[in-house]
């Protein structure tokens, strides 16, 4: 008998050794192996009878590291499904998706975390110490809560130290042996819509994919909230996806505050020990509730019953580098593999998913009204041919914003460009500053006296001379968010402007501190990219204005348009969800043109069924499965001829036995040169999914064995988001 294992190597097979004599060994386990001089852990994907290698030549197996399997025969076959499908190497799959701690071969054992509570009796802490107060209020509301969760929700060490001597807080050892759910009474009543909804779903208890497309504001949290109520009831685990954590920290609140019980949150920003335990916690059954970014889709869970996907529009669901999967497809396999239910949900589905729904794929469900009674607001479209701008804004659109301000209310002016201004340019000669690495246009940041390379992280000093001309005359271009906010201080500094982007809320606990104080009135106007456009919820605000959409009503990217009505529609959804009635102008110099209008006129739908025939018209995706092989060298020349092999080897040997697979376009990527290398892409697609995928495999096989493709650096990007990727 053969073991085969998956080592962490960018080798697409996997490795036979000889089964142990005196352990166990079962698929799903950890090994330790020796590869060559080293010595590597691997995982053990199947057990065989035969070899291809000579049996003298093959190797015992050094260490059986686990008892148990770590992954089940059911996390196995997705696993096997997640690397055919992403013609990745095993490793990637079997491997990588490990924690860091059980991938470099420590125990399957729970590290000790304490799990803290308030003190019989207890009063708050006195004085002046907020945050101290808010933890110990927190930690009222919830009861026994681990260490790692209460930093989730935006409290420090030190914090939890202070109140804990002072005799307030203590330790509860026996709560993580715990596994019951005490599920908190809801607020409101359900909507007749919610409650329809939810009766549709919980009809079928096998597995279904549910898209529920609710308008924002409709209340999709409470239905999640209620389904997952039910299926916690029924000692099942769930799965929570969110595209990104960090950037509203509320939500996690909101389900901790409904449901008391162990729950594991990941996402990238964890380190090892919170993510072991995390990981561990849900394999063990302990954590009810999983709750986490795209990686937290393939956490084992033995007893998962429910997967919610919220925002399932959304492109941070797609990993772009290593193992390119899409965790919202990801999730799709997993629950039919699990046979249970999975609810996709957002105002604005991909044109993706809304395919699937109208093929009868996915039950389609609404929320068409907001929980509080008003819809959302219609958006205004403001022209601005011809106007005088400031900063960016119509003179009008600086009036309303002053209205709004003087009643009392919140504005929200969104501009998703960060900086001070996206380019330098030289006043005599138009010289404009790049990035020497990707030739793309440094943004300037004042803050920070520095030119940014938003493309791949290079920054400088600001030139202080034109490389062309030598003129000291360098002027900044076009308007960022740092400029935008430091006009509207001078012009509005009772509202206390806050600027919400990724430069403003690079350290820890700023994001949440500056919502917080959003939430509390302090600052009336909010400066933001799409980081200020998700989930969050500010009942005060009444005036949403967007500067500008307009390049993407003429991109070559051909979801663009796509992408630009899901953000316009999210912008605008965050006005007017209390009792005040919400504006929204949307700045542009094309009011006429079909798409705007169609969104603005007729809803997301509407426009969606437009761009969707359109994309069957020119037989792009969702109608045409596609598959990108990305390659990228020093040299220009080098990659365009391998390319050229690539594609001659496709058409001469491989498409003829995969009917329908042909190379779509062999083209420089959009952006040719990034962080000094240039790359290509060869597009293939298909209609048929499996097709395309047998014959990438062919491809890859072939690839791997050709040593021109060796000159060059390449990877597949299966159904791509994004052809820069
Ligand atoms: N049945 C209900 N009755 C009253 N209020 C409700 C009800 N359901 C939800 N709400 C409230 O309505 C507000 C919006 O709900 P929620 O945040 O769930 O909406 P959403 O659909 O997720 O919105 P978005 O897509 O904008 O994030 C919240 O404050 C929520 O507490
Ligand atoms: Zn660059």
């Amino acid at each position: 008998m053969f073991v085969q294992v998956a080592l962490a190597l960018p080798l697409r097979r996997l490795f036979d050794y000889r089964l142990p004599e005196t352990q166990a060994c079962h698929p799903g386990c950890r090994v330790e192996v020796t590869f060559g001089r080293q010595k590597l852990i691997g995982l053990v994907v199947k057990i065989v009878e035969q070899s291809a290698y000579p049996a003298d030549k093959i190797k015992p197996i050094h260490q059986v590291l686990d008892e148990a399997p770590i992954y089940s025969q059911q996390m196995l076959k997705t696993l096997a499904w997640l690397q055919q499908y992403y013609l990745c190497p095993p490793g990637e799959v079997y491997v990588n998706l490990l924690p860091k701690k059980l991938k470099n071969g420590a125990p399957t054992q729970l590290l000790a975390e304490p799990i803290w509570q308030v003190v019989d009796g207890a009063k708050p802490p006195a004085g002046r110490a907020y945050k101290q107060q808010a933890l110990f209020h927190l930690l009222k509301k919830l009861g026994p809560t681990a260490q790692s969760l209460l930093k989730e929700d935006g409290f420090s060490l030190a914090q939890i130290n202070q109140l804990a001597d002072k005799q307030l807080i203590e330790q509860n050892s026996d709560f993580l042996k715990n596994k019951q759910v005490e599920i908190q009474p809801s607020e409101f009543e359900l909507t007749s819509e919610q409650q329809q909804v939810i009766d549709n779903i919980q009809a079928n208890e096998n597995f279904a994919v549910h898209l529920v497309q609710g308008v924002t504001g409709s209340g999709k949290t409470e239905v999640y909230m209620r389904l997952m109520a039910e299926a916690l009831a029924q000692n099942k685990q769930v799965l929570i996806l969110v595209p990104e954590i960090g950037l509203t920290p509320q939500t996690l609140q909101r389900f901790q505050q409904r449901f008391h019980c162990q729950m594991s949150v990941l996402h990238s920003e964890l380190n090892d020990s919170e993510r072991h335990n995390a990981w561990l916690k849900a394999w063990l059954g302990i954590s009810r509730i999983i709750i986490g970014t795209r990686s937290a889709v393939m956490v084992p869970a033995a007893e998962l019953g429910l997967i919610v996907l919220d925002e399932e529009h959304d492109a941070s669901y797609k990993q772009q580098d290593g193992l390119r999967y899409n965790a919202r497809d990801v999730a799709i396999k997993r629950a039919a593999d699990q046979n249970c239910p999975i609810v996709l949900g957002s105002a604005t589905p991909s044109l993706e998913s809304l395919a699937n729904a109208k093929a009868g794929k996915f039950n389609w469900l609404h929320l068409t009204k907001r929980a509080t009674a008003k819809l959302p607001p219609k958006p205004q479209l403001l022209d601005i041919k011809h106007q005088p701008l400031q900063v960016g804004l119509a003179f009008g659109v600086v009036e309303l914003i002053e209205k709004h301000l003087a009643a009392g209310q919140q504005v929200l002016v969104f501009l998703n460009r960060r900086g001070y201004s996206p380019a330098l340019i030289c006043h005599e000669c138009g010289w404009v500053a790049e990035c020497p690495r990707c030739d793309k246009h440094l943004t300037y940041h004042r803050n920070t006296q520095l030119v940014n390379c938003h493309h791949c992280g290079y920054y400088a000093r600001p030139p202080a001379q034109c490389a062309e001309c030598g003129s000291s005359q360098i002027v900044d271009w076009g308007i960022g968010t740092e400029q935008l906010e430091e006009w509207m201080q001078q012009r509005f500094p009772e509202a206390n402007p806050v600027r919400i982007d990724r430069d403003s809320v690079r350290r820890k606990g700023e994001l949440e501190n500056k919502l917080n104080a959003i939430q509390a009135g302090e600052h009336k106007l909010l400066i933001g990219t799409q980081m200020l456009a998700k989930g969050h919820h500010f009942p005060q605000l009444t005036l949403t204005v967007i500067v500008n959409l307009d390049n993407a009503l003429y991109s070559t990217d051909f979801r663009a348009a796509e992408k630009m009505a899901q953000l316009l529609v999210q912008v605008a959804g965050r006005a007017g969800r209390a009792e005040k009635t919400g504006q929204v102008v949307v700045q542009t110099h094309f009011p006429n043109h079909n798409y705007l209008n169609t969104l603005i006129e007729k809803g997301y739908t509407e426009l969606a069924q437009l761009l969707l025939k359109e994309r069957e018209d020119s037989q792009l995706p969702p109608y045409q499965y596609w598959c990108i092989l990305r390659m990228e060298a020093q040299n220009q020349q080098v990659v365009e001829q391998v390319s050229q092999q690539v594609d001659s080897l496709f058409n001469q040997y491989i498409c003829q036995h995969y009917q329908g697979v042909e190379v779509f376009a062999n083209m420089p990527a959009p952006q040719e040169k990034r962080a000094g290398k240039y790359r290509q892409i060869i597009i293939f697609s298909a209609k048929q999914r499996s097709m395309l995928n047998a014959a990438m495999n062919q491809l890859t096989a072939s690839l791997e064995q050709n040593d021109f493709a060796q000159k060059v650096r390449w990877l597949f990007d299966v159904d791509p988001l994004d052809l820069n990727g």
